[in-house]
């Protein structure tokens, strides 16, 4: 049965990557912390993509991690991916619901618009992501959008997701503004233990857990 996108958590994106063992090996520390992961190389092409996507796909599937790939509705198909997710330039939410049926999760990318999070959970979305939350080194030129977004998007009744700058630091800060899962890359990835940094991102989830330094 087709697991169903997770409510709450920390949502891991892969890095950019030329080296696809470096990549999935990078991965796999953090996946218990994890509730989702999405496969976003844009470094890769073509076989390397889908290889990289299928490799990931099977350490989702063993760890229970929901496992979506970015941008690409027909590489989830292939790699019988658990959700796509999709941005203004990704293609039509309705004609992707179209070709993945009922059980396969969209996700789309509604940037600092609650309008557009509306019109992508009446086309089929599963859940909408906002930002960039904070300034993200990975895309500096992503348009910021207000925390003010996830309490206005609460009574679509669809996960919402923040993503951009997101950090150990600053993840109680999204969460209290009303991110139900926390989308990361630079957070993780970029810092000098990962494995670390995503465990202390998915505590931000648990009240009773204390701020660790
Ligand atoms: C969870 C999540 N939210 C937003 C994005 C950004 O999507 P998009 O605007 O299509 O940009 P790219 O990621 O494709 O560069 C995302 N990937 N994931
Ligand atoms: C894909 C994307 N869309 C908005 S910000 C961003 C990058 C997220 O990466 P980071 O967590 O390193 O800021
Ligand atoms: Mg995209």
């Amino acid at each position: 049965m087709t697991p169903k996108f997770p409510r709450r958590g920390l949502y891991l994106i892969t890095p950019d990557s030329d080296d696809s063992d470096a990549l999935v090996a990078r991965v796999e520390d953090e996946l218990p912390f994890a509730a989702c992961l999405q496969y976003r190389n844009k470094r890769a092409h073509g076989e390397r993509r889908e290889s990289e996507a299928r490799r990931l796909r099977a350490l989702c599937e063993a760890a229970g991690v929901f496992f979506i790939v970015n941008d690409d509705v027909a590489l989830a198909v292939r790699v019988g991916a658990d959700g796509v997710h999709l941005g203004e330039d990704d293609g039509d939410i309705a004609a992707a619901r179209a070709v993945l049926g009922p059980d396969v999760a969209i996700g789309a990318s509604c940037y600092d618009d609650a309008s557009l999070a509306r019109t992508a959970v009446a086309a089929g979305a599963d859940y909408v992501a906002f930002g960039a939350l904070f300034p993200s080194s990975t895309k500096p030129a992503a348009r910021r959008a207000s925390p003010a977004l996830f309490a206005e998007a609460a009574s679509l009744g669809v996960p919402r997701v923040a993503i951009g700058g997101i950090t150990p630091d600053n993840a109680r800060q999204a969460v209290a503004a009303g991110a139900d899962l926390l989308a990361v890359i630079g957070g993780v990835f970029d810092t000098p233990d990962p494995v670390a940094a995503a465990r202390r991102i998915a505590s931000a989830f648990d009240p009773t857990s204390p701020e660790s330094p």
